[in-house]
């Protein structure tokens, strides 16, 4: 969805022609943790998710924001998606859900090139969280999330018991039952999130997308959507790609974790082999403790080592 379609269809396709068209190298050997392949065997019983050789850009970039990148998401298992601001995350995410479309490489759910397949039938498949929804004015909580079902109906149909059905179980699965009959431009920004993933839940895909779910939400219910996410891949067996900021929650939550810089791959493998000090240093450009725990890795960032443009911060 761009930014200005205020249109809260679950997904829809946005391909830009005139997009940059380079298409860099192959990814690298298997032993190399910024090798793809690296994922490939960590999966469970669900849905293959995987890009190729993805360059996509906009077009007033002058190169591509992610050049070349393959990324593999394990099957039935949580893929975090990490890296500083501007690093590309955002603009994978998207061409991974053909919203955005790639100047060369391919992305492959079940095998399918979802560049080619039928828009709704994607989106029976494939759920986007994005970050640039746009609420229509005067839409009850209950009407947003039944847009969710839209891949599932025909034109002209309404509702089915089993599209209700879908409705109230994402409903209460993202706790917002008992505003289901607000007004969503009264809502807070943290329950607006709630509402945007209880949409996506509706959908009911195998494949959940999530651009910082836990964006605007205090931490009782960023913990409830962690485990919103712990149920989905546990019980249900989705494959789900997550954008997280906080690489504390990408420790916990994630089975695989890829991290981006400059829209190139640093790091992937399990939380504890890429969250380290090193790239930490490497990616972030912070000085940080990391301890290995049974709960994963814990962060304790220190201090910035260089400002944006890359000078070195004398403290
Ligand atoms: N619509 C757009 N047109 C042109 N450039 C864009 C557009 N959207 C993003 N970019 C650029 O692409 C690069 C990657 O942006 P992207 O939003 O993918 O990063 P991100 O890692 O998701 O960032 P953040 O953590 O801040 O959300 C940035 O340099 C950004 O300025």
């Amino acid at each position: 969805m761009s930014k200005s379609d205020p249109t809260p269809t679950p997904i829809e396709h946005r391909r830009d022609e005139d997009v940059h068209s380079e298409c860099d190298e192959a990814p690298e050997a298997q032993t190399d943790l910024t090798s793809p392949a690296v994922a490939a065997s960590d999966g469970g019983d669900g849905t293959p998710f995987s890009a190729e050789d993805l360059v996509v850009g906009y077009p007033t970039s002058e190169e591509p924001v992610v050049d070349g990148e393959s990324l593999v998401a394990p099957p039935g298992k949580v893929t975090a998606l990490v890296g500083p601001n501007g690093s590309g995350k955002s603009t994978l995410l998207k061409a991974m859900a053909s919203q955005l479309a790639a100047d060369a490489g391919s992305v492959l759910l079940d095998g399918d090139e979802v560049e080619s397949m039928d828009s709704k039938d994607l989106a029976r498949r494939l759920g986007l969280l994005s970050q640039e929804n746009v609420a229509p004015e005067s839409i009850t909580v209950e009407k947003l999330v039944s847009h969710g079902r839209y891949p599932h109906r025909g034109f002209f149909d309404g509702l089915t018991d089993e599209d209700r059905a879908a409705i109230d179980r994402a409903i209460d699965l993202a706790g917002v039952d008992h505003i289901r009959d607000r007004d969503v431009g009264s809502l807070s920004g943290g329950q607006k999130q709630l509402v945007w993933i209880a949409m996506v839940l509706a959908q009911e895909t195998d494949v959940l997308l999530l651009d910082e779910p836990t964006t605007f939400l205090d931490m009782h219910h960023q913990l409830e959507v962690m485990e919103i996410v712990e149920r989905l891949r546990d019980e249900s067996e989705k494959t789900v790609v997550v954008v997280l900021h906080d690489l504390q929650q990408a420790a916990r939550l994630a089975d695989h974790v890829v991290a981006l810089k400059d829209g190139a791959v640093h790091g992937r493998g399990q939380p504890e082999e890429v969250i380290t000090e090193e790239m930490l240093a490497d990616v972030f450009g912070i000085e940080a403790t990391v301890t290995q725990t049974d709960l994963g890795p814990q962060i304790t960032p220190l201090r910035p080592l260089h400002d944006d443009a890359g000078a070195d911060v004398h403290l």
